[in-house]
């Protein structure tokens, strides 16, 4: 049984704006991303102009984890790839699945900082760059560390608690979950996943225990042993949960084998992958499980973004500077009925990914349309001049 609501606070700042399902209506994202080149001179790498941000860790490999890309061209390749998906994904949220020392949390990172996801935690007054469900466990419980609350409480309650922070963040968008390893045993789990995208990350056993084994188990109750050698223990815990658990994680819509990037890529162990590496194929498998099920998202997708229902529907970017005027020509469509929403976008120059207000105009529970739309235009008009660092990054109107 689940546990009632967990009353995360959280709430999604960052709408998604790749609306269009035509490449040519969109706006690229106004993202900058800083990495290393070879010889470890941080390089900007910007796209349209807008100002660096704070580098990516990368490190010139030596075949720790710590190496998030080799190269330029990799990063490149993933700022490339994250933008083109972007597209595809159309704001639906990444759910990462895999066996404990997976790489979800590490590769999650990347993705979310890439594809400018993030989430503001209310509690905290904080936008993260993703969603580590563990954490929020912690949180809504009100404990430290997993291993406290399997130690406090139970497995069983831990799964309850699980179950209520992925149910909370199905209506969410824009967000990449690195979710426990656990997550994908419970069926309702995957109810909730299914609103968006997953993503199965498929490391061997043998890596999955030498990760762990760098790292220690303390924070893996499931893993945790009081003796014995930690490579050995960790290989054979992990064993009997891979089996016991299945084909539990191939119910993701999509499956990354670090066996098969480490093979296309001509390496004999996947230990010279990056997570950078293990990102860029992740991207590269969404967008062509998106490209594959187009027409059922099209259909029954809940957390692509919703078309307009009816009227019209456009895009205003920093670029058009007659969006005003443009609001003002529709107000008499405004006034017709049915909601109608806008929001403003701005890239926040001073980190990599954008803050977004919305204002919903003659929706359910709006009292006066009238006060809507003045709060409406207050937006247009106010933040592009009230806040300093944020350059106008996006608008859009739906009549
Ligand atoms: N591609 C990789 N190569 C080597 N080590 C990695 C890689 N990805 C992650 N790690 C390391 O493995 C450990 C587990 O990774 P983590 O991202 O926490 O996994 P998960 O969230 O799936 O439990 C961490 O110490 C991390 O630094
Ligand atoms: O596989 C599992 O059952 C678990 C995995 C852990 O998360 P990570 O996969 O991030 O280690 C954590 O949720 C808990 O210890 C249980």
């Amino acid at each position: 049984m689940e546990a009632g609501g967990v009353g995360l606070a959280l709430q999604t700042r960052a709408a998604g704006f790749g609306t269009g399902r035509r490449r040519g209506g969109l706006q690229s994202p106004i993202v900058s991303l800083r990495v290393a080149d070879p010889a470890g001179a941080a390089v900007a790498v910007r796209a349209r102009g807008s100002k660096p941000v704070a580098p990516l860790r990368a490190k010139k490999s030596s075949g720790g984890h710590e190496n998030l890309h080799n190269s330029v061209d990799e990063a490149l390749l993933l700022k490339r790839k994250s933008e083109e998906v972007l597209f595809y994904l159309n704001g639906r949220c990444i759910y990462l699945v895999g066996m404990m020392g997976s790489g979800k949390s590490t590769v999650g990172k990347i993705m979310s900082e890439v594809l400018g996801y993030s989430f503001f935690d209310r509690g905290r007054l904080t936008a993260l760059d993703y969603v580590f469900s563990d954490k929020l466990v912690e949180q809504a419980v009100g404990m430290p560390s997993v291993a406290q609350i399997f130690k406090v409480h139970s497995e069983a309650f831990f799964r309850d608690n699980e179950s209520s922070v992925l149910r909370d963040l199905s209506s969410m968008r824009r967000l990449v979950v690195a979710t426990g390893g656990g997550a994908v045993i419970r069926p309702v789990n995957w109810k909730y996943m299914k609103k968006g995208l997953s993503v199965w990350l498929d490391v061997p056993l043998d890596s999955l225990a030498r990760r762990i084994a760098k790292v220690g188990t303390a924070s893996r109750p499931l893993l945790d042993q009081p003796s014995g050698d930690p490579y050995t223990m960790a290989f054979s815990k992990l064993s009997m949960l891979a089996e016991q658990r299945g084909d539990a994680y191939a119910n993701a819509d999509v499956r990354v084998s670090l066996e098969e990037i480490a093979s296309k890529q001509g390496h004999d162990d996947v230990s010279k992958l990056t997570p950078t590496d293990i990102a860029i194929e992740s991207l590269h498998k969404i967008e062509s499980f998106v490209i594959e099920h187009a027409a059922d998202n099209v259909a029954g997708d809940s957390q692509a973004e919703s078309q307009p229902q009816f009227g019209e529907h456009q895009h205003w970017t920093s670029q058009q500077t007659s969006w005003t005027s443009s609001v003002d020509r529709r107000e008499s469509n405004l006034c017709v009925g049915g909601q109608s929403s806008f929001a403003v976008c701005y890239a926040d120059v001073s980190r990599p990914s954008q803050s977004c207000e919305e204002v919903t105009v003659g929706g359910a529970g709006s009292a006066d349309r009238r006060q809507d739309l003045d709060h409406m235009y207050g937006w247009l008009d106010g933040p592009t001049t009230a806040a300093r660092n944020m350059a106008p990054f996006y608008g859009r109107l739906i009549l």
